[in-house]
């Protein structure tokens, strides 16, 4: 089972490194803080749908260094010490961690998960949480995105065949699901994850008989309560669709029903108006027809708005690759380090201003405005800092000026606590209440936040006491650099 997968070397070397280095400096149990988070929104969309916790908790239960991977090391770096090799038996994660649930709606710059450790533990585990982060998160946005242009359709995750090997497929598909995907042809993704599994056939099933007509009937023989008839092997028009109305009728006599047809090339609004002309004229009212070829929402877009008879979409490459843009660009960085038992905030400064980091130990809320239940803005603000009970003061972090006041409002904390002191104290909801939760999530928003084209920004504010905080670390920083 996936939860036991051996993932510690699932790391770069430079946090070997950087682990070695503080170990043998005597700074490894110094305690710190890091947060990972992405900075601009996938596919020009208005928001991201958080996707990778679940890997994130195995892949922290099963971390301990073997003897084989201790042998490597070695191997690998003659500068490691023996007492450090050493030291890396004895580890695991003891630390905290802070994460937004899956299916949460999240936005640029705030923190999606808050690691509390000894910095020792926290530069191992930077380069696997990130990994899992960011392929899921972009993946479950992706089918967000095309879920949405069609919300009352069916659609399958056809990906696994086109997929960046296994593991894409097996993870894509649970990150398609819970972003509202309907079911997946990969059925180990299904077994793991408890997700509806469907398929129909291939092209090499009608080849393998002598006649379309045959290959139909033979199929629809051995499956006919389920039986979805690929009919563009030939000539869809003239062939494919007559064919799967003769058996759909052979199969009504004796009381069972075709289920769907499924176009797979040409002009598929074209066609399908055409093959529901047809099936209805037969009869055959209840088949559904399905399409796939290399779909995303803007075809599906496209065909919808051109009048496409279609109810359930077969969604592989664009989505399982994220074709457009493939990768989500998260990053983990340190926000505080302990000196002399307290926290002290740190911050990344960079030429570009969206690179500079906002220091602190921090949290995130949501905050609801109570009379239109509806969210206004997410805002950071330190752990340990009060909110008002009324009367939240939000401004820009950058055009100070664009500021409001929210009288009546309620703060949901996005970050919820999955380990303390290295033990799981989150139960891992299953993949229907984190659709559920998806679901729940899009009620939140205005749809100016949530449309596919050109949305507006949602905003992630700071509170008063983070943003001067940045401002004195910017401030001491260019200090610095001038003397
Ligand atoms: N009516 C339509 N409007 C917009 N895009 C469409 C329409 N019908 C199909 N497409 C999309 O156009 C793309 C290319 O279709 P095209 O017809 O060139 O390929 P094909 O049908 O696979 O070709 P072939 O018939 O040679 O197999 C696919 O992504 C398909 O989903
Ligand atoms: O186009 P995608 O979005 O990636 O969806 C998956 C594709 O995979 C299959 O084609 P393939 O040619 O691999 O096999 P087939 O013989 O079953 O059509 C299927 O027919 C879809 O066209
Ligand atoms: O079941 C199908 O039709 C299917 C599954 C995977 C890829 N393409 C099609």
């Amino acid at each position: 089972m996936r939860r036991n997968e051996d993932l510690t070397l699932h790391t770069d070397k430079y946090q070997i490194n950087m682990m070695y280095a503080h170990w043998k400096n005597g700074t490894a149990n110094k305690r710190c803080v890091f947060e990972a988070f992405y900075r601009k929104n996938p596919f020009g969309n208005g928001y991201a749908v958080f996707a990778g916790l679940e890997r994130i908790v195995y892949y922290l239960q099963q971390l301990k260094f073997t003897d084989a991977d201790i042998n490597y090391l070695r191997q690998q770096e003659e500068q490691y010490d023996e007492g450090f090799l050493q030291e890396l038996h004895a580890f695991r994660f003891t630390g905290n961690l802070a994460c937004v649930e899956e299916g949460t709606i999240v936005f640029p710059r705030e923190p999606l998960i808050r690691v509390e450790a000894r910095i020792f533990e926290a530069h191992l585990i930077e380069t696997a949480l990130l990994n899992f982060m960011n392929y899921q998160t972009l993946i479950a946005t992706k089918a967000a995105r095309i879920k949405q242009v069609a919300p009352e359709d069916y659609f399958l995750e056809f990906g696994t065949r086109r997929a960046q090997e296994s593991d894409a497929a097996i993870w894509g598909a649970r990150a398609a699901y819970l972003a509202g995907f309907d079911a997946t042809s990969n059925l180990l993704s299904g077994k793991y994850f408890d997700i509806p599994t469907k398929g129909t056939h291939a092209h090499s099933w009608v080849q393998s008989f002598e006649s379309e007509e045959e290959a139909f009937r033979m199929f629809t023989e051995a499956l006919p309560d389920q039986s979805t008839l690929l009919v563009d092997t030939y000539d869809t028009l003239k062939s494919g669709i007559p064919n799967a109305i003769k058996i759909g009728l052979e199969l009504k006599k004796k009381g069972k029903a075709l289920k769907g047809i499924r176009l797979d090339s040409g002009d598929l609004a074209y066609l399908s108006i055409k093959a529901r002309a047809m099936l209805d004229e037969a009869g055959l009212t209840d088949t559904v027809i399905v399409a796939s070829n290399d779909l995303d929402e803007d075809v599906i877009s496209e065909l919808k708005s051109q009048g496409a008879r279609i109810n359930v979409w077969g969604v592989g490459t664009q989505l399982i690759t994220s074709a457009e843009q493939p990768a989500l660009g998260g990053v983990y960085k340190l926000v505080a380090r302990e000196e002399d038992g307290v926290y002290v905030p740190t911050i990344k400064i960079s030429g570009n201003v969206e690179k500079v980091t906002t220091p602190g130990f921090k949290t995130v809320y949501r905050i609801i405005n109570q009379e239109s239940g509806k969210a206004e803005a997410d805002y950071i603000a330190m752990e340990d800092e009060m909110l008002p009970e009324k009367d939240l003061y939000l401004f820009d972090p950058v055009d100070t000026y664009k500021s409001k006041t929210i009288h009546s409002f309620k703060a949901q904390k996005l970050l919820i606590s999955i380990f303390e002191n290295g033990k799981l104290v989150y139960k891992l909801p299953h993949v229907e209440e984190i659709k559920v939760h998806f679901k729940q999530q899009k009620q939140l928003f205005w749809p100016e936040h949530m449309r596919k084209l050109n949305p507006q920004t949602y905003f992630v504010d700071l509170s008063e006491q983070v943003w001067s905080t940045k401002m004195e670390l910017l401030k001491a920083a260019s200090f610095k650099q001038k003397k």
